[in-house]
């Protein structure tokens, strides 16, 4: 297969490496398990100022090795969105530093960012956010023709084949399933081989058959393709696809757990939001 394996084997257990608090000024934490996708050094996002100011981060470090499946979980306004979007370099820390891969993305300009997610970082959302004028095929190599790459009829045959959608091409997303309208987001976010999938709340949309299938998918990508996915959820079904859990509480790390089940999600999740 041309869309190539990076990481065939799966990696399990400490897969989070919350590094010690006090880092000498410019150091990047040291992980056990290099290298990573991305990393975050005691990230803190502050909306607003004064009293009406929001800590939705606050001094999180993490690293998620590459080749690895971590899903994001906590209480509605944990910070989970914003733990994305700051690991994804859609919105920037107050402080503390993001790096993806070897790209520290601090002090980036706009049109920098945008260009590193449009060539470095696949996105998945729940509303898939397909464009309904265009065929599947021109879906999935919008961002290659954005980036004004040329579009490789191989590459986009392969990534196609990888999300089970090789026979719909040329369908509109209007004739799709919403798990098919799912994968053909999750080839959209592969097409450009990134550095990091980003997936929020990516069932959400979905029945349980469908979004069974689309977990499996992303499952798929890490072990077969080597890809990395961080994906936030509210549902520990999904949660319990990835091989490691990092919960969050008012916006600081409150564990991780390797592989657990789904009931040991949940019941992690009850004793979260009681606190
Ligand atoms: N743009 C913003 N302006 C002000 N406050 C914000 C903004 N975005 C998020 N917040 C606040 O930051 C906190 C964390 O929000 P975030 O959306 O990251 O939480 P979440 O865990 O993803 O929540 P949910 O599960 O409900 O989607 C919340 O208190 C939220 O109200």
């Amino acid at each position: 297969m041309k869309f190539n394996s990076r990481n065939p084997s799966r990696r399990r257990g400490t897969l989070v490496a919350t590094a010690p608090q006090s880092l000498r000024p410019g150091a990047l934490p040291t992980f056990t398990t290099p290298p990573c996708a991305v990393q975050l050094d005691s990230v803190s996002k502050v909306y607003g100022s004064d009293r009406s100011e929001v800590r939705a981060l606050d001094g999180v470090t993490a690293g998620f090795p590459r080749g690895t499946f971590t899903a994001v979980m906590g209480p509605s306004g944990s910070g989970k969105s914003t733990f994305l979007n700051c690991a994804a370099g859609l919105d920037r820390p107050t402080s503390g530093r993001v790096v993806l891969g070897d790209t520290d993305l601090s002090g980036r300009s706009e049109t920098e960012l945008t260009e590193l997610r449009r060539d470095r970082i696949g996105f998945v959302f729940q509303a898939y956010n397909l464009l309904g004028a265009l065929t599947v095929a021109d879906n999935v190599t919008l961002p290659l023709r954005l980036a004004e790459k040329p579009v490789d009829a191989e590459q986009l045959a392969s990534v196609l084949a990888a999300v089970g959608l090789a026979e719909h091409h040329d369908r509109r997303p209007s004739q799709l399933s919403g798990g098919q309208q799912q994968r053909v987001a999750i080839a959209r976010a592969l097409i450009n081989r990134p550095d990091l999938v980003c997936a929020d709340e990516p069932t959400g949309a979905l029945d349980s058959r469908n979004g069974r299938q689309v977990l499996a998918l992303l499952r798929k990508i890490v072990d077969d393709l080597g890809q990395t996915v961080l994906m936030v959820t509210h549902d520990p079904v999904a949660a319990a696809q990835a091989d490691t859990v990092v919960f969050l509480a008012d916006g600081r790390l409150a564990g991780e757990m390797t592989r657990p089940s789904v009931e040991q999600i949940a019941e992690r999740m009850t004793h979260l939001g009681e606190q």
